[in-house]
């Protein structure tokens, strides 16, 4: 087949998971306000957002738990659940894994691998020995689960999700149980395995750092709506307003009006595409763009294309932060209050003045609020 076939025959396969248009309300409050999603074999997408946003109630709706008032929900094209039609959460192909994921208290580790699963003895015994192998608690295969430690349970969970051979896996925030010293481990052998049993994954969290070091894709949720979804390279450096912006890090904000073309600031003008006369504008940028030059006695730092014009601002307070220290500034020219991170100790005593300019392409224009 040549490369253009393939991606073609690609393209015509269904995603794993589709969600479209999921809506659900309690009360007079839409929870869950139009969720549209598609997952592929082997991918994860993180449901990222605050606590309350309807990330649970989403993940219920798909696991069949609770039911959408509209919408419809596919598995490998085949439609699953839509308010006339639905086939009950058991036979829906979907694993689930919660933060208190109790394994079975009674039942050994082999036991509760094999829960789930159907077939012969033999058959079920070779699944559990081939799970237990890959998460590596081989060892642990006859022991009772309160013989074990945290990490090792949340992995007899994962292997017992998985046993099934489901085609999805929900996950509602799964590691959050687990102390940050396991954390990380866990995260990548979950992640490894997932991906070597070809599952698309929907794992929801309120944690950033989590999101971005899981995801294939980010959807990020506000209010019961994915305000914006992409790679996690491109959420984090391409927000789509002020708050998915914020939601990943400290920001700094710079204040100033449009003139319908532009808006004029202490660091030179910027942009301000599609925005009236007099329309408040915010210039967005994180702490690790912001770039401190020495004040040289006044003697300007030229304005360049990357770093635009820099403006004065003295240290009111720095902090080291374990690998990199934290600058607070206030701007001379008009109070703004700046955060920039520096590598390493970088603790410059109070009322320190510093050319300090913006990273041009790591600003972002948005329409004040
Ligand atoms: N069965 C229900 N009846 C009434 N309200 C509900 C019900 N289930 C969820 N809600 C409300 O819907 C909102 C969204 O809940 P949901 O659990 O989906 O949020 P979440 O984003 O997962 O939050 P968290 O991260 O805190 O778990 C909350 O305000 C919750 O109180």
């Amino acid at each position: 087949m040549t490369s253009k076939a393939t991606s073609e025959a690609k393209s015509q396969t269904p995603p794993r998971l589709e969600v479209k248009n999921l809506y659900r309300s309690f009360g007079d409050r839409n929870v869950v306000d139009g969720v549209s999603l598609a997952i592929e074999p082997g991918k994860v997408t993180c449901l990222l957002g605050p606590s309350g946003c309807g990330k649970s109630t989403t993940l219920r709706l798909i696991a069949g738990v609770d039911m959408q008032d509209t919408g419809e929900i596919y598995v490998d094209g085949n439609l699953i659940c839509d308010t006339v039609f639905r086939i009950p959460p058991e036979r829906r192909q979907i694993g689930l894994m919660f933060q208190d994921f109790a394994l079975f208290p009674h039942m050994s580790v082999a036991g509760n691998v094999a829960f789930g699963l159907a077939g012969s003895a033999v058959e079920k015994r070779a699944r559990v020995e081939e799970l237990l192998a890959k998460v590596g608690l081989s060892w642990a295969i006859d022991a009772a689960p309160h013989a074990l430690s945290g990490g090792e349970q949340q992995r007899v969970a994962l292997a017992r999700a998985l046993a099934p051979r489901p085609r999805i896996m929900l996950m509602d925030e799964p590691f959050s149980g687990l102390d940050n010293r396991l954390r990380d481990g866990i995260r990548d052998e979950t992640l490894a395995l997932l991906k070597e049993e070809d599952t698309a994954v929907l794992l929801v969290t309120h944690e950033p750092e989590e999101a971005l070091r899981m995801a294939d894709e980010i959807a990020l949720m506000r209010n019961g709506k994915i305000v914006q979804a992409g790679a996690p390279y491109n959420i984090y450096n391409a927000p789509v307003d002020r708050d998915a912006m914020a939601f990943f890090s400290d920001i700094n904000l710079i204040k100033g009006t449009s003139n319908g073309a532009l808006c004029s600031t202490a660091f030179g003008d910027f942009l301000t595409p599609g925005m009236a006369e007099g329309t408040d504008v915010e210039i967005a940028i994180r702490p690790q763009h912001v770039h401190l030059d020495f004040y040289r006695n006044g003697a300007a730092v030229s304005p360049s294309g990357a770093y635009g014009m820099s403006a004065v601002a003295s240290v009111e307070r720095a902090r080291f932060m374990g690998t990199e220290s934290l600058v607070e500034l206030r701007v001379e020219a008009d109070g703004t209050a700046l955060k920039a991170t520096v590598p390493n100790v970088f603790l410059p005593e109070q009322g320190t003045k510093f050319m300090v300019s913006l990273k041009r392409n790591h600003c972002f224009v948005f329409a004040g609020k």
